[in-house]
């Protein structure tokens, strides 16, 4: 049989982010290839709904609210976690935000706010659950970053920074964890249409200015995402680490 698996029958796969976006259509099709996932954000109804449409469909879910930005709760429920499943095989570190501000005019809070929680959290995840998936026998921790951490845009230089130190932070984890069977890889999405992006993507001006950069000339649907993640996830990806897969429409490739 030459054809690898997408396949994740009997892995464990914890998601942040997980209750909108991005992260619920990770979680819903990481279920569908046969994982049981682990829903972490801060919002419980929203985790409970997408376990619910995942039991709807056959799969297993479990729902652990964590805020990200605290060590110490991603300390305390990844033990709750393992206390539970005792091994996890994959790690997805999808939970994130933006504030759009220009740079003369960013605060003090808003850098910390965007740091800890896109790039913080995705380095305390990946230690908390990296650390452990080296003493099992190994692991796939991919991590969401952006095109904003590759090529400048207008959508906040702090965002920009937290993207780029993702990215980074993918390629020495890979280097130092490598040995002990465990991948780090991320994504680097463009726009999507999710709630953090509605209203931006509502405006006919920004999108008109989106798609004259955008060579497939449309904005992403998450359900796009689901195939680029759970190759770098699983077998299929299993000589890939340290990589960074812009899933853009060709964004990044521009030139003039
Ligand atoms: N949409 C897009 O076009 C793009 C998105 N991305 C990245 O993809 C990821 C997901 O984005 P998207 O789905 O659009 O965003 P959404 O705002 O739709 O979802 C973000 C998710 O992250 C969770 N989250 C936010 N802060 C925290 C926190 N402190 N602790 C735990 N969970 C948290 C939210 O849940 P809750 O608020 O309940 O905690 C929510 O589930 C982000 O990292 C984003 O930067 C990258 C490129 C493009
Ligand atoms: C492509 C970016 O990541 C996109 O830009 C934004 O303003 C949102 O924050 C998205 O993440």
């Amino acid at each position: 049989m030459l054809l690898p698996s997408f396949r994740l029958d009997g892995k464990k796969a914890i998601i942040t982010g997980a209750g909108r976006g991005i992260g619920r259509a990770l979680a819903l099709g990481f279920s569908e290839a046969g994982a049981e996932v682990i829903l972490c954000s801060r919002t419980k109804s929203e985790l409970e709904q997408v376990k619910a449409e995942i039991e709807s469909r056959g799969g297993s879910a479990a729902v652990f609210p964590m805020d990200v930005t605290s060590t110490e709760e991603i300390k305390q429920v990844v033990a709750e976690i393992y206390q539970t499943y005792h091994q996890i095989d994959i790690l997805i570190n999808n939970a994130g935000m933006n504030i759009r501000s220009k740079a003369s005019d960013v605060t003090e809070d808003e850098w910390v706010r965007i740091m800890d929680t896109n790039v913080k959290s995705a380095f305390m995840m990946s230690q908390a659950v990296g650390t452990r998936m080296q003493e099992n026998n190994g692991g796939s921790i991919l991590s969401v970053s952006s095109v904003a951490g590759h090529v400048a845009l207008k959508t906040g230089v702090v965002y920009a920074a937290s993207k780029a130190a993702m990215i980074q932070m993918t390629k020495v984890l890979a280097y130092e964890w490598g040995s002990s069977g465990v991948r780090v890889n991320s994504i680097g999405p463009w726009y999507f249409e999710t709630p953090l992006t509605k209203h931006l993507l509502e405006d006919e001006n920004y999108l008109n200015d989106i798609l004259a950069v955008t060579p497939l000339k449309r904005v992403g649907q998450v359900e796009e995402l689901i195939g680029p993640a759970l190759f770098l996830s699983s077998e299929a990806g299993s000589y890939v680490t340290g990589q960074t897969l812009f899933v853009d429409g060709g964004m990044t490739i521009n030139g003039f």
